[in-house]
Protein backbone atom coordinates (compact mmCIF):
# COMPACT_ATOMS: atom_id res chain seq x y z
CA UNK A 1 0.00 0.00 0.00
CA UNK A 2 1.01 3.71 -0.78
CA UNK A 3 1.67 5.91 2.33
CA UNK A 4 -0.91 7.76 3.63
CA UNK A 5 -1.85 11.10 2.22
CA UNK A 6 -2.07 13.53 5.44
CA UNK A 7 -3.77 16.39 4.61
CA UNK A 8 -4.17 18.95 7.08
CA UNK A 9 -6.53 22.05 7.44
CA UNK A 10 -7.41 25.31 9.34
CA UNK A 11 -10.92 24.59 10.03
CA UNK A 12 -13.72 21.84 10.36
CA UNK A 13 -15.54 23.74 7.71
CA UNK A 14 -12.51 23.45 5.44
CA UNK A 15 -12.08 20.04 5.94
CA UNK A 16 -16.12 19.45 5.02
CA UNK A 17 -15.57 20.76 1.67
CA UNK A 18 -12.75 18.79 1.18
CA UNK A 19 -13.93 15.98 2.06
CA UNK A 20 -17.12 16.76 -0.14
CA UNK A 21 -14.86 17.10 -3.36
CA UNK A 22 -12.87 14.02 -2.58
CA UNK A 23 -16.06 11.95 -2.47
CA UNK A 24 -17.52 13.61 -5.82
CA UNK A 25 -14.48 12.52 -7.93
CA UNK A 26 -14.59 9.06 -6.15
CA UNK A 27 -18.23 8.59 -6.72
CA UNK A 28 -17.78 9.43 -10.68
CA UNK A 29 -14.73 7.64 -11.03
CA UNK A 30 -16.32 4.53 -9.64
CA UNK A 31 -19.66 4.79 -11.12
CA UNK A 32 -17.81 5.32 -14.64
CA UNK A 33 -16.05 2.00 -14.19
CA UNK A 34 -18.44 -0.16 -12.21
CA UNK A 35 -22.25 1.22 -12.54
CA UNK A 36 -22.19 1.89 -8.62
CA UNK A 37 -20.59 3.63 -5.94
CA UNK A 38 -20.34 1.28 -2.32
CA UNK A 39 -19.77 3.42 0.89
CA UNK A 40 -19.52 2.47 3.97
CA UNK A 41 -20.62 5.15 6.72
CA UNK A 42 -19.47 5.28 10.29
CA UNK A 43 -21.65 7.03 12.98
CA UNK A 44 -20.03 9.56 15.18
CA UNK A 45 -18.58 12.86 14.12
CA UNK A 46 -18.36 12.36 10.25
CA UNK A 47 -22.24 12.97 9.27
CA UNK A 48 -21.71 16.03 10.28
CA UNK A 49 -18.52 16.41 8.17
CA UNK A 50 -20.55 14.98 5.17
CA UNK A 51 -22.79 18.07 5.30
CA UNK A 52 -21.58 19.48 2.26
CA UNK A 53 -22.10 16.82 0.03
CA UNK A 54 -26.26 17.95 0.67
CA UNK A 55 -25.52 21.22 0.02
CA UNK A 56 -24.90 23.02 -3.47
CA UNK A 57 -22.68 23.08 -6.03
CA UNK A 58 -21.95 19.61 -4.06
CA UNK A 59 -25.58 18.44 -4.35
CA UNK A 60 -26.67 18.41 -7.71
CA UNK A 61 -23.24 17.08 -9.26
CA UNK A 62 -23.60 13.10 -7.71
CA UNK A 63 -24.99 10.39 -9.26
CA UNK A 64 -26.80 9.81 -6.32
CA UNK A 65 -29.19 6.73 -7.50
CA UNK A 66 -25.93 4.56 -8.44
CA UNK A 67 -24.82 4.95 -4.48
CA UNK A 68 -24.72 1.88 -2.39
CA UNK A 69 -24.86 2.79 1.06
CA UNK A 70 -23.73 0.59 4.37
CA UNK A 71 -22.92 0.95 8.16
CA UNK A 72 -19.16 0.54 9.07
CA UNK A 73 -20.83 -0.07 12.73
CA UNK A 74 -24.02 -0.44 14.54
CA UNK A 75 -25.66 -0.10 18.17
CA UNK A 76 -28.16 -2.90 18.60
CA UNK A 77 -30.78 -0.39 19.10
CA UNK A 78 -34.19 -0.35 17.08
CA UNK A 79 -33.45 1.70 13.99
CA UNK A 80 -35.09 4.82 15.51
CA UNK A 81 -33.63 5.04 18.36
CA UNK A 82 -31.29 7.83 19.24
CA UNK A 83 -28.06 5.73 19.72
CA UNK A 84 -28.75 4.49 16.20
CA UNK A 85 -26.20 4.89 13.54
CA UNK A 86 -28.21 4.31 10.89
CA UNK A 87 -30.69 7.12 12.74
CA UNK A 88 -28.06 9.64 12.54
CA UNK A 89 -26.86 9.12 9.09
CA UNK A 90 -30.20 9.21 8.07
CA UNK A 91 -31.41 12.57 9.82
CA UNK A 92 -28.05 14.16 8.78
CA UNK A 93 -27.37 12.71 5.48
CA UNK A 94 -29.54 10.34 4.10
CA UNK A 95 -32.66 12.07 3.95
CA UNK A 96 -31.13 14.59 2.35
CA UNK A 97 -29.70 13.31 -0.92
CA UNK A 98 -32.18 11.28 -3.43
CA UNK A 99 -30.46 7.61 -2.47
CA UNK A 100 -32.95 4.71 -3.38
CA UNK A 101 -34.12 3.50 0.21
CA UNK A 102 -33.39 -0.27 -1.71
CA UNK A 103 -29.79 0.46 -1.63
CA UNK A 104 -29.47 1.64 2.04
CA UNK A 105 -28.58 -0.90 4.36
CA UNK A 106 -29.41 -1.17 7.85
CA UNK A 107 -29.45 -4.03 10.06
CA UNK A 108 -31.99 -5.79 10.88
CA UNK A 109 -34.05 -5.19 13.98
CA UNK A 110 -34.67 -7.06 17.16
CA UNK A 111 -32.25 -9.79 16.32
CA UNK A 112 -28.98 -10.60 19.26
CA UNK A 113 -25.74 -8.79 18.29
CA UNK A 114 -24.40 -12.06 17.90
CA UNK A 115 -27.68 -12.68 15.70
CA UNK A 116 -27.50 -9.00 13.98
CA UNK A 117 -23.68 -9.86 13.12
CA UNK A 118 -24.29 -13.10 11.30
CA UNK A 119 -27.77 -11.69 9.50
CA UNK A 120 -25.21 -8.51 8.18
CA UNK A 121 -22.18 -10.62 7.29
CA UNK A 122 -24.42 -13.13 5.47
CA UNK A 123 -26.55 -10.16 3.47
CA UNK A 124 -23.19 -8.59 2.46
CA UNK A 125 -21.81 -12.18 0.90
CA UNK A 126 -24.96 -12.31 -0.80
CA UNK A 127 -24.68 -8.94 -2.47
CA UNK A 128 -20.58 -10.44 -3.33
CA UNK A 129 -22.52 -13.39 -4.27
CA UNK A 130 -24.75 -11.56 -7.10
CA UNK A 131 -22.21 -9.09 -8.53
CA UNK A 132 -23.83 -6.33 -6.36
CA UNK A 133 -20.64 -5.87 -4.82
CA UNK A 134 -16.93 -6.68 -5.63
CA UNK A 135 -15.14 -9.01 -4.26
CA UNK A 136 -10.59 -8.13 -3.05
CA UNK A 137 -8.81 -10.57 -5.38
CA UNK A 138 -5.96 -10.51 -2.48
CA UNK A 139 -8.12 -11.36 0.43
CA UNK A 140 -11.55 -12.69 -0.70
CA UNK A 141 -13.55 -10.03 1.28
CA UNK A 142 -16.04 -7.69 0.08
CA UNK A 143 -14.01 -4.39 -1.47
CA UNK A 144 -15.98 -1.58 -0.83
CA UNK A 145 -15.25 1.16 -3.00
CA UNK A 146 -14.98 4.12 -0.21
CA UNK A 147 -15.12 3.89 3.41
CA UNK A 148 -16.03 7.12 5.99
CA UNK A 149 -13.89 6.44 8.46
CA UNK A 150 -14.34 8.48 12.03
CA UNK A 151 -12.01 7.99 15.36
CA UNK A 152 -13.12 7.65 18.37
CA UNK A 153 -10.57 10.15 21.00
CA UNK A 154 -8.79 6.89 22.52
CA UNK A 155 -7.91 5.99 18.53
CA UNK A 156 -11.04 3.18 18.16
CA UNK A 157 -12.48 2.99 14.95
CA UNK A 158 -15.66 1.35 13.66
CA UNK A 159 -16.47 -0.70 17.04
CA UNK A 160 -13.00 -1.79 17.61
CA UNK A 161 -11.54 -0.81 20.39
CA UNK A 162 -8.22 -1.04 22.33
CA UNK A 163 -8.34 -4.11 24.73
CA UNK A 164 -11.01 -5.87 23.23
CA UNK A 165 -10.31 -8.93 21.42
CA UNK A 166 -12.67 -7.97 18.07
CA UNK A 167 -9.63 -5.91 16.61
CA UNK A 168 -8.17 -9.17 16.00
CA UNK A 169 -10.68 -11.43 13.99
CA UNK A 170 -9.54 -12.36 11.29
CA UNK A 171 -11.91 -14.79 9.36
CA UNK A 172 -15.56 -13.23 10.37
CA UNK A 173 -16.81 -9.69 7.98
CA UNK A 174 -18.88 -8.62 10.71
CA UNK A 175 -18.82 -9.50 14.36
CA UNK A 176 -20.03 -7.96 17.81
CA UNK A 177 -19.66 -6.43 21.22
CA UNK A 178 -21.68 -6.87 24.15
CA UNK A 179 -19.41 -4.61 26.57
CA UNK A 180 -18.13 -1.78 23.95
CA UNK A 181 -16.63 0.45 26.60
CA UNK A 182 -17.98 3.84 25.13
CA UNK A 183 -22.04 3.09 25.17
CA UNK A 184 -24.31 2.02 24.40
CA UNK A 185 -22.61 -1.84 25.00
CA UNK A 186 -24.31 -3.57 22.48
CA UNK A 187 -22.71 -3.48 19.18
CA UNK A 188 -21.69 -4.89 15.29
CA UNK A 189 -18.93 -3.67 13.28
CA UNK A 190 -16.84 -4.81 10.72
CA UNK A 191 -13.74 -6.43 11.05
CA UNK A 192 -10.11 -5.29 10.31
CA UNK A 193 -9.83 -7.53 7.26
CA UNK A 194 -13.16 -6.63 5.51
CA UNK A 195 -12.31 -2.87 7.07
CA UNK A 196 -8.83 -3.21 5.06
CA UNK A 197 -10.23 -5.06 1.29
CA UNK A 198 -11.78 -1.42 0.65
CA UNK A 199 -10.14 0.41 -2.39
CA UNK A 200 -10.48 3.41 -0.48
CA UNK A 201 -10.88 4.80 2.55
CA UNK A 202 -10.78 8.34 4.29
CA UNK A 203 -10.20 8.75 8.09
CA UNK A 204 -11.85 12.05 8.98
CA UNK A 205 -10.80 13.52 12.30
CA UNK A 206 -11.67 16.91 13.82
CA UNK A 207 -11.36 18.15 16.95
CA UNK A 208 -8.94 18.63 19.84
CA UNK A 209 -10.01 15.04 22.09
CA UNK A 210 -8.79 13.91 18.74
CA UNK A 211 -4.76 15.17 19.10
CA UNK A 212 -3.58 12.42 21.50
CA UNK A 213 -4.05 9.48 19.19
CA UNK A 214 -3.54 11.44 16.11
CA UNK A 215 -0.19 11.88 17.57
CA UNK A 216 0.22 8.16 18.17
CA UNK A 217 -0.92 7.13 14.92
CA UNK A 218 0.51 9.63 13.34
CA UNK A 219 3.66 11.22 14.94
CA UNK A 220 7.50 10.13 14.39
CA UNK A 221 7.11 7.36 17.54
CA UNK A 222 4.07 5.56 15.43
CA UNK A 223 5.93 2.34 15.19
CA UNK A 224 7.39 2.34 18.98
CA UNK A 225 4.42 0.92 20.79
CA UNK A 226 1.48 -1.23 20.54
CA UNK A 227 -0.50 -0.26 17.73
CA UNK A 228 -3.69 1.80 18.43
CA UNK A 229 -6.42 0.75 16.39
CA UNK A 230 -6.64 3.69 13.95
CA UNK A 231 -3.23 2.58 12.79
CA UNK A 232 -4.46 -1.02 11.87
CA UNK A 233 -6.34 1.08 8.87
CA UNK A 234 -4.94 -0.29 6.04
CA UNK A 235 -6.76 -0.10 2.84
CA UNK A 236 -5.31 -2.05 -0.25
CA UNK A 237 -5.85 1.07 -2.61
CA UNK A 238 -5.66 4.37 -0.80
CA UNK A 239 -5.42 5.70 2.39
CA UNK A 240 -6.21 9.74 3.08
CA UNK A 241 -6.50 11.90 6.50
CA UNK A 242 -8.57 14.64 6.83
CA UNK A 243 -7.26 16.34 9.62
CA UNK A 244 -8.17 20.07 11.05
CA UNK A 245 -5.95 22.13 13.25
CA UNK A 246 -6.99 21.17 16.77
CA UNK A 247 -6.85 17.31 15.62
CA UNK A 248 -3.52 17.64 13.78
CA UNK A 249 -2.00 20.29 17.30
CA UNK A 250 0.30 17.59 18.43
CA UNK A 251 1.64 16.60 15.25
O1 LIG B 1 -19.13 4.95 18.72
C1 LIG B 1 -18.67 5.34 17.67
O2 LIG B 1 -17.59 6.17 17.69
C2 LIG B 1 -16.79 6.41 16.53
C3 LIG B 1 -16.11 7.76 16.74
O3 LIG B 1 -17.10 8.74 16.94
P1 LIG B 1 -16.78 10.30 17.07
O4 LIG B 1 -18.07 10.93 17.56
O5 LIG B 1 -15.66 10.43 18.08
O6 LIG B 1 -16.42 10.81 15.72
C4 LIG B 1 -17.60 6.33 15.26
O7 LIG B 1 -16.74 6.42 14.14
C5 LIG B 1 -18.39 5.03 15.27
O8 LIG B 1 -19.08 4.84 14.05
C6 LIG B 1 -19.37 5.09 16.40
O9 LIG B 1 -20.21 3.94 16.49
Amino acid sequence: MAPPSIQKFESEEQVAVALAIYILHLSAKFIAANGTFSVVLSGGTLIDTLRKLTEPPYVSSIEWSKWLIFFLDERVVPLDHPDSNYKLAYDGFLNKVPIPESNIYPIKENLSPEEAADEYEQRLKHLVANGTLKTSPTTGFAKFDLMLVGMGPEGHVASLFCWHFQQFEKKKWVTFITDSPKPPPRRITFTFPLINSASEIAMVVTGEDAADAVKVALGKHAADYYPLPVQKVSPEDGLTWFLDKEAASEL
